[in-house]
C-alpha cells in the first residue's frame, strides 16, 4: 500500500522553540486517521507543517508527490477572520480556485458544482449571506462545502466538530465518512475521544512527541492517555532547539 504521507524525524517549532518533536510515521493512502493530544500536544503545530505553513526545524515531510497546494485544510475556527467582507458563495467557490485560477471565470458546470456543495451541507439559501452574520454551525457547513469542492486526495482538519451543534457535526462526520470511502486520505485533529473510537480507525496520540500510533483502541488507553498528559504538563516552553 501507498503512503500518502510520510513523517521523518520532524521537528517543529516557533522561534527556534520545538512544538513537535522528532516525530516519525507513516500514513497509508486512504487511511483516516486521528490525532489527539492536550491543549498545546503539537496538533495544530503538526498540520500546520502538513500544509506547508510552517518549515520543519529539521526532518522532513514526504507528501508522495503531492504539493502543498493540493492539500484540502481546514484551521481551527479561531483562525478564521469572519469580518472578511465576503459572502457564503464566493468563499465556497474559492474551493474551485485551484481549477479555476484566482481570477478565473466560473463557467456554468462550476455553478453547479457550487450549488451542490452548497446542498451536501445544507446551506442552499445561504449564497448571498455575509459570512460574519453566521452561526459557528453554520459557518462550519459553510467551510466543508468548500473543502468538497476542493476535491483533494488529502484533507487536513483542525478541531472540525469544536463548539459546534450535535446535528451539524453528525452531518459533517457523515461527509468525513464519505470521503473515507472514496479512498481520501483524511487527517483530522480531535477532542473528543468518543467520536473517534466510533469513527477513525487509526490514531496518533501525540504529546510534543509520538506517544502511540495505531489502530485506535490500542492507542487510546487509559495508559496512554495518562502517559501523554503528563508528557505535556512537563514540557518546558523554553526549551531551545534540541541538538538533532
Ligand atoms: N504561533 C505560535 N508562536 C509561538 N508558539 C506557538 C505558536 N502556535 C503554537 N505555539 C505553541 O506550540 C505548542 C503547540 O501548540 P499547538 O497549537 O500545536 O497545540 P495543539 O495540540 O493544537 O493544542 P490545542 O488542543 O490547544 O489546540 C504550544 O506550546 C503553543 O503555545
Amino acid at each position: 500500500m501507498t503512503a500518502q504521507l510520510q513523517l521523518r524525524d520532524l521537528t517543529l517549532g516557533y522561534d527556534r522553540h520545538p512544538a513537535v518533536h522528532h516525530l516519525s510515521g507513516s500514513v497509508t493512502s486512504g487511511t483516516l486517521l486521528a490525532v489527539v493530544g492536550p491543549n498545546g500536544a503539537g496538533k495544530s503545530t503538526l498540520f500546520k507543517g502538513i500544509v506547508g505553513a510552517l518549515k520543519p526545524l529539521s526532518g522532513q515531510i514526504d507528501l508522495n508527490g503531492l504539493s502543498p497546494r493540493d492539500i484540502a485544510y481546514l484551521p481551527q475556527a479561531a483562525e478564521i477572520d469572519r469580518t472578511f467582507p465576503i459572502n457564503v458563495y464566493d468563499l465556497v467557490a474559492m474551493g474551485l480556485w485551484r481549477r479555476t485560477g484566482l481570477f478565473g471565470s466560473i463557467g456554468k458546470a462550476d455553478h453547479a458544482k457550487i450549488e451542490q456543495a452548497m446542498a451536501a451541507v445544507g446551506l442552499t439559501g445561504f449564497e448571498s449571506r455575509a459570512i460574519g452574520t453566521l452561526s459557528g454551525g453554520q459557518m462550519q457547513r459553510m467551510l466543508f462545502a468548500r473543502l468538497l469542492l476542493q476535491d483533494a486526495r488529502l484533507v487536513v482538519l483542525d478541531e472540525p466538530f469544536n463548539a459546534i451543534d450535535a446535528k451539524t457535526s453528525a452531518d459533517l462526520i457523515e461527509l468525513v465518512q464519505h470521503w473515507h470511502k472514496e479512498g481520501r486520505t483524511i487527517l483530522a485533529a480531535l477532542h473528543d475521544i468518543d467520536l473517534v473510537r466510533t469513527n477513525f480507525p487509526e490514531t496518533l496520540l501525540l504529546a510534543r512527541e509520538k506517544v502511540a500510533w495505531g489502530e485506535t483502541g490500542a492507542v487510546l488507553t487509559a495508559d496512554n492517555m495518562l502517559k501523554a498528559r503528563r508528557m505535556c504538563e512537563a514540557f518546558d516552553e523554553q526549551a531551545p532547539a534540541c541538538a538533532a
